[in-house]
């Protein structure tokens, strides 16, 4: 199976914020963003895997600024490693300055998407190629947030999160 690159499989989503995706304060809603975090990084991890994917785990989500109600929202969403079946999905999400057009980086989070088959098995995935030193930094410290994730979630023994520990002695 070739290697793929994340620029392969990027995707950006760009929407408005609308009266009804707010909160008291006419800010947008920290669960619309996760949905729309969630299907940019669903349609990125299908692209590069080609395959159904399901979400496994949000496994970080940083709401950095509030977003104000007509702002003009991209969330970028690029595969920063992929393991086996499974997929790391960095989110960086951006408003933009009605005039100049500059966008400020507002929010980022980091999915983990599996790859699978009709039967809802996990299937194995192409692996990922970074281009950029960016994406290798993100691409090094995916293990350790994978064994993390797997840890909090009980389906690895923190023993053997070696990669992990070594953070830390
Ligand atoms: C797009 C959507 O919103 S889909 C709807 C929401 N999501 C769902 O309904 C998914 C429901 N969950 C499932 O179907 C299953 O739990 C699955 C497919 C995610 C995992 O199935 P499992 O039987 O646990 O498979 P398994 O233990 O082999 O894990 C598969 C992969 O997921 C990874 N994984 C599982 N749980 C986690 C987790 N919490 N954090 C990180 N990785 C995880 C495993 O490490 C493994 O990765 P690898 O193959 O790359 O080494």
């Amino acid at each position: 199976m070739e290697a793929r690159t994340p620029s392969e499989s990027r995707t950006v989503m760009t929407d408005l914020v609308l009266p009804g995706e707010t909160n008291p304060l006419n800010n947008l809603f920290g669960g619309e963003l996760l949905a729309r975090m969630d299907r940019a990084a669903g349609i990125t991890a299908g692209r590069h895997s080609r395959r159904i994917v399901v979400t496994a785990s949000v496994n970080h989500v940083a709401f950095g600024k509030a977003i104000p109600l007509g702002s003009v929202v991209t969330v970028e969403a690029k595969v920063s490693r992929a393991f086996n079946s499974s997929m790391e999905v960095v989110l960086d999400v951006y408003t933009e300055d009605r005039q100049s057009g500059h966008q400020t980086k507002v929010n980022e989070a980091i999915y983990t998407f599996v790859a699978v088959d009709e039967t809802g098995a996990p299937v194995k995935v192409p692996e990922i190629k970074p281009e950029t030193e960016l994406e290798q930094q993100r691409y090094d410290a995916a293990l350790r947030r994978k064994q993390l994730s797997l840890v909090l979630a009980g389906k690895m023994k923190p023993h053997d999160a070696t990669e992990l520990k070594a953070l830390f002695v």
